[in-house]
């Protein structure tokens, strides 16, 4: 009974650590902050242009990703500062790598974006 207790105390915990994670993202990390408002551009764009509840889905998810890949990358980079605060080729490669993760959903959300309106203005 106890441990069960402690399971969703633990859960709860869990819970606050990644609201808070969520909050240093959106409010100091200027990546994400950039991509939080490309995303609330597209949102409204999204609005004006009344897309049909199907390319919201793909809006959605394509936003969704950009931001999940960018905090990644955002924390693998803290990561490589911390371990490794000097310059060093291999930090720069894993650096770059974990970028071109980021890069990856941003391109996929460029593909998507321009299915979704190019025909829009044809
Ligand atoms: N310690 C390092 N050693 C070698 N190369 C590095 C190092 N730090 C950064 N680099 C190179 O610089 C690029 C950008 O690094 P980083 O993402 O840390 O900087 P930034 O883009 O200015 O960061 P931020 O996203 O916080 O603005 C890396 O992809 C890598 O090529």
């Amino acid at each position: 009974m106890n441990s069960e207790r402690n399971f969703f105390l633990n859960r709860i915990k869990s819970v606050k650590y990644a609201a808070k994670g969520f909050w240093i993202l959106i409010t100091s990390e200027k990546s994400i902050i950039a991509q939080v408002i490309i995303g609330i551009i597209m949102t409204i764009i999204g609005f004006l242009m009344n897309i049909s509840a199907t390319e919201w889905l793909f809006q959605i998810t394509a936003i969704a990703i950009v931001l999940v890949a960018e905090s990644l990358n955002t924390a693998i980079e803290k990561m490589a500062d911390f371990i490794h605060p000097d310059y060093n080729t291999k930090i720069g490669f894993i650096k770059d790598i974990s970028a071109g993760a980021a890069f990856f959903a941003a391109i996929f959300a460029v593909i998507i974006g321009l299915i979704i309106y190019i025909p829009k203005f044809i």
